[in-house]
């Protein structure tokens, strides 16, 4: 009898065993935008700095005009970025706009909606005003010293303006891993090829790039390497040699005399953490390391290929980019009857609607992991569980989604 599959979940637990947040780099304000915060982010000032003007008026004491209408003095002006250098004394107002620093003297601002220009340097007030209006307290956003942004935020718009405004000029992010992808096969030629007898386009690393990317990677596509022991060596070697912290093959991961990654790893003193799962499409998904790094080796079939980047890839990326990460399951129904499973956890492709507040998935009729078409065309993987037995339609299921 063939030898146990190890279980998905005992997969995913081994890859992710030891992964952890990867070292940290500075980067300048404007490149850090959808980064991960590696330390937390404090106010190097206050803002702010000053009592400011809410609002374009004049500042004033708010008793002079208590009993409105009255008509004060202007002596000056203070736009923003230009401190009115006086004092406002009984009777008088400052000309003031929104930002600028409220003069000494003032306790008000009034909007200049409620006044009238009389004449040349003097204002009339129409309605009294609220003691303190229209002043924003040096501070109220925040003071110097304060823990803006925890560690481990992912610096959106307005984390990065945030930052920003708190006068930072780089910040402190966590590096992103550096993932290399490698396609393996005599039979593959890059996209725009003239295809010769036996031969195929290479389309799986570029759509695990992409997942790689979206879950916080770097890429290095390293091309298509033969069926060829010295050539995917050589191309590892430069994965090794550029700093990849994680490698990717593609292909060449089953049992056949051409499906030479294993081999290869070992040859260079790899560690492989297992091979072979208990999935579907997947099942010759191997995992380890080598000179430090880590090595995926995703199964040639596209579909296999990619389902094991969105279940294995995406949460290595992200907890090595410093990123929560986690799969969007949810519970659907099934839209039409499904067979009993084997042993192997099955990621069935389907087609998903809404209704009646419900999921509704419809798994393709041919799964064949070869077809691509039909991945694309899935908006959840029905997780089936080994053994699962058969389903009927409106059944409960797991959905991963997809979209
Ligand atoms: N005797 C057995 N044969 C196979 C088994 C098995 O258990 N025993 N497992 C099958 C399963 S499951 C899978 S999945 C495949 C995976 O095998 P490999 O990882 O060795 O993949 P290849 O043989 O290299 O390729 C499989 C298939 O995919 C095409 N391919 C490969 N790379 C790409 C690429 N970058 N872009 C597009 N298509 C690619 C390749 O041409 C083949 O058609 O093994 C089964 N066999
Ligand atoms: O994992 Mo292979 O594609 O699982 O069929």
């Amino acid at each position: 009898m063939a030898a146990a599959l190890l279980p998905v979940d005992d997969a995913l637990a081994l890859l992710l065993s030891g992964a952890a947040p990867l070292g940290s780099e500075r980067v300048g304000i404007a490149d850090s935008g959808g980064r991960v915060l590696a330390s937390p982010v404090q106010a190097l000032r206050t803002q702010p700095p000053f009592d400011a003007s809410a609002m374009d008026g004049y500042a004033l004491r708010a008793r002079d005009v208590a009993a409105a209408p009255a008509t004060l003095n202007v002596i000056g002006v203070a736009p923003a970025g230009k401190p009115f250098p006086g004092s406002v004394g009984p009777g008088q107002a400052v000309r003031i706009f929104t930002g600028a620093p409220v003069p000494d003297g003032a306790d008000s601002v009034l909007i200049q909606e409620n006044t009238r220009i009389t004449s040349e340097g003097l204002v009339e007030v129409l309605e009294p005003v609220r003691m303190g209006a229209n002043i924003r307290r040096r501070g109220l956003d925040f003071a110097e010293g304060e823990a803006l942004l925890p560690a481990g935020r992912v610096i959106d718009a307005t984390a990065l303006a945030l930052a920003a405004a708190a006068n930072h000029a780089e910040l402190d992010v966590v590096r992103r891993p550096l993932v290399a992808v490698l396609a393996t096969g005599d039979e593959l030629l890059a996209p725009g090829s003239v295809v010769g007898d036996g031969q195929i386009i290479a389309s799986n690393t570029f759509g695990v790039a992409l997942i790689a990317r979206q879950a916080g990677a770097r890429t290095l596509d390293l091309g298509i390497a033969p069926d060829d022991r010295d050539a995917i060596s050589a191309a590892i070697d430069r994965a090794l040699d550029v700093g990849a912290d994680i490698i990717v093959t593609s292909g060449g991961a089953s049992v056949g005399d051409h499906d030479l990654v294993r081999d290869v790893l070992a040859s260079k003193g790899g560690d492989l953490d297992f091979w072979k799962i208990a999935m579907r499409p997947g099942k010759p998904l191997m995992a380890g390391t080598l000179a430090g790094r880590r090595i995926i080796g995703l199964p040639g079939n596209p579909v296999a290929s990619l389902v094991c980047s969105h279940v294995f890839l995406k949460p290595l990326v992200a907890k090595l980019a410093g990123r929560t990460h986690s799969a969007d399951i949810r519970t659907g129904v099934f839209g039409g009857p499904v067979a009993a499973n084997d042993q192997r956890q099955d990621y069935m492709r389907a087609r998903v609607v809404e209704a009646d507040g419900q999921i509704v998935a419809t798994p393709s009729a041919v799964q064949d992991s070869s077809m691509l078409r039909t991945l694309a065309d899935a908006g959840a993987l029905v997780i089936r569980e080994p053994f699962a037995p058969a389903a009927r339609t409106g059944d409960p299921c797991r959905l991963l989604m997809l979209r």
